[in-house]
């Protein structure tokens, strides 16, 4: 069967893309250009990327998508996935190699209706404990976001600290899905979140706000080196 181009490119392995996973947009950049942020971070061993363009002073319509297509670009060169946050329409006309949605965009779509129209790319859905995990792989998730870790300042609408314990909770439950942790991550902080049994951690701040992404990245990239 001929594959779809979004299938030829994603042949790798999910757990390893999944290590070093960088989330961001333009809110999240401090005013630089956000290419040039996600070059950087690539550099210094960010493994997958998911464009999400959220927050004070967001980008819509045309400048959006313009900034979709210039860090999907980056993406491609890099021989990086490319996840769209939220928006399917938008993960659709840049041809990404997969879509994020959480627990409150899921409820908007038919669930088989989003796995259908998302086949052969990836699908991750957010989960805030072992029930919602549970929920996520019935609905076709290919991978899991769990959060949030710790106290973070960059999503207002984030649920209560779980802790990589709920983590811990998940794979204790039966959840073997690969997943990643989310929510206030540092270098420091992540060492628990992989204990506690992801596969990799996602970022926001502590990379995209850095003064150095390249060198924040790398010092995520660390315990998969060793
Ligand atoms: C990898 C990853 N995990 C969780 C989220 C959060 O998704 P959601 O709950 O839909 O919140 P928003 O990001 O849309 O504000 C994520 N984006 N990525
Ligand atoms: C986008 C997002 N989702 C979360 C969840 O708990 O689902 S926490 C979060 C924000 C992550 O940003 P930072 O790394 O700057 O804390
Ligand atoms: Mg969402």
């Amino acid at each position: 069967m001929t594959k779809t181009a979004a299938e030829a490119r994603y042949t790798g392995n999910l757990r390893e893309m999944l290590k070093v996973y960088l989330v961001m947009g333009s809110p999240n950049c401090g005013g630089r250009d956000p290419a040039a942020v996600l070059q950087a971070a690539i550099e210094g061993g960010v493994t997958l990327f998911q464009f999400r363009e959220k927050g004070p002073g967001a980008l819509q319509g045309q400048e959006r998508t313009e900034l979709g297509n210039r860090l999907l670009g980056v993406c491609r060169q890099a021989g990086i996935p490319f996840i769209v946050n939220d928006d399917l329409r938008l993960a659709e006309e840049l041809e990404a190699d997969g879509i994020h949605v959480g627990q409150e965009d899921l409820a908007q779509w038919d669930r088989e209706g989003l796995r259908q129209r998302f086949k052969g790319r990836i699908l991750g859905i957010s989960a805030h404990d072992p029930a919602e995990a549970r929920e996520a792989v019935r609905c076709g998730a290919d991978y899991l976001g769990a959060g949030p870790m710790y106290a973070t300042a960059t999503k207002p609408d984030a649920r209560a600290v779980q802790g990589p314990g709920m983590i811990a909770a998940m794979r204790a439950g039966g959840i073997s899905l690969p997943l990643v942790g989310i929510g206030g991550i540092t270098p420091e902080g992540a060492a628990s979140v992989l204990a506690a049994g992801a596969d990799g951690v996602a970022v926001i701040s502590a990379i995209s706000g850095a003064d150095d992404p390249r060198e924040a990245a790398r010092r995520f990239s660390r315990p998969f080196r060793r």
